[in-house]
């Protein structure tokens, strides 16, 4: 029989809290592998993608700082590309030790993956993709003084941020080489940050300074490699109808067509609960299988189906 194929996508809870040192998101990352290795121990074979809002946003500033002629800032592709190497070297680290400690035989390994995106896509052209630090009312037009070409916006209530544009990901270019990877029973970690944004022309693929949301990578990911679920793993126990209301009611199951009414209504906030359930509707309409949003803290009992949001057709 074969195994159940499971694509996790990780919030940004699953490597940083407060603390932006490496040692504290490595200790993050090990934490959530210690969840994630609860799949592997189910049967399921497991595709990881991860977030890289805060670290790309953090490299981009380490950048700026040290910009010279001889030592010139990179561009956000590179970037990108540098956080899906960092943070896919803590999972990779992590997954490994953790696997060996519940003396599970398996092999993990980062791919660097590029996001086809079309080079026409409105996003270039409005940013809305949250990175960096959060910085105070206070500390804004400070900010913006030493960085005049950032849009700088409110982030849902948790403080103000530097946005760069998310285009939407067309094709996920490595998905070829992450199928060989997963058919050959190795863990892949994939489209970290969402992958790195490059645009088609003939037979180059050129990198664009912008940052995609690591879920819509996810779901597309799904879909290519025929994924059984979709997982989407975050901070909050599941999706809520009137989110931090007095009113508010969790959601155990709904249909893609019921949850996309609400969607249409404008009544999920488009920085943070939107696109996962976007994401989700994607990938039950493309596949006609199941996605799940639930806690990290939660992996045991979303495999047992108690707990989490599940979308189905
Ligand atoms: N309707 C909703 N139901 C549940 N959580 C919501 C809702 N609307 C907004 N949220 C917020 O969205 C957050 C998850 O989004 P975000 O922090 O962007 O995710 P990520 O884990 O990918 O970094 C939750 O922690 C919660 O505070
Ligand atoms: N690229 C991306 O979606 O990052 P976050 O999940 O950290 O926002």
């Amino acid at each position: 029989m074969t195994k159940e194929r499971i694509v996790v996508a990780l919030g940004g809870n699953a490597i940083l809290s407060t603390d932006a040192s490496a040692k504290a998101q490595q200790a993050a990352v090990m934490k959530t592998c210690e969840s994630l290795v609860e799949f592997v121990k189910n049967d399921k074979d497991l595709i990881i993608t991860h977030g890289n809002g805060p670290q790309v946003g953090n490299l981009l500033l380490q950048q700026a700082a040290a910009d010279s002629k001889k030592n010139p800032a990179l561009p956000l592709d590179t970037c990108g590309a540098m956080t899906e190497g960092s943070i896919g070297y803590w999972f990779q680290n992590s997954m490994q030790e953790t696997l060996l400690k519940n003396k599970i035989n398996k092999q993990v390994v980062t791919l660097i993956t590029q996001t086809i995106v079309d080079k026409d896509d409105p996003a270039f052209e409005s940013p809305t993709k949250p990175i960096g630090p959060f910085y105070e009312e206070k500390e804004v037009s400070e900010v913006e003084k030493a960085h005049p070409d950032w849009t700088i916006v409110e982030d849902s209530g948790r403080g103000y941020r530097r946005v760069v544009p998310s285009p939407k990901p067309i094709k996920i270019n490595e998905y070829p080489v992450i199928e060989t990877v997963s058919q050959a029973g190795i863990i892949p970690i994939v489209a970290g940050g969402g992958g790195i944004p490059v645009v088609q022309e003939g037979d180059r693929l050129i990198g664009k300074e912008a940052v995609i949301d690591k879920d819509f990578s996810a779901s597309k990911i799904a879909q290519l490699v025929d994924a059984d679920q979709l997982i989407i793993l975050t901070s909050v126990s599941g999706v809520y109808y009137n989110f931090g209301k007095p009113d508010q009611e969790e959601i155990f199951d709904v249909t893609a067509d019921e949850i996309q009414k609400h969607i249409d209504n404008d009544e999920f906030a488009k920085g943070s609960m939107r696109p996962k359930l976007e994401a989700a509707v994607a990938f039950v309409r493309s596949t006609g299988k199941s996605a799940v949003i639930g806690a990290l803290d939660d992996v045991k009992a979303i495999i047992a189906g108690d707990k989490g949001t599940v979308i189905h057709k």
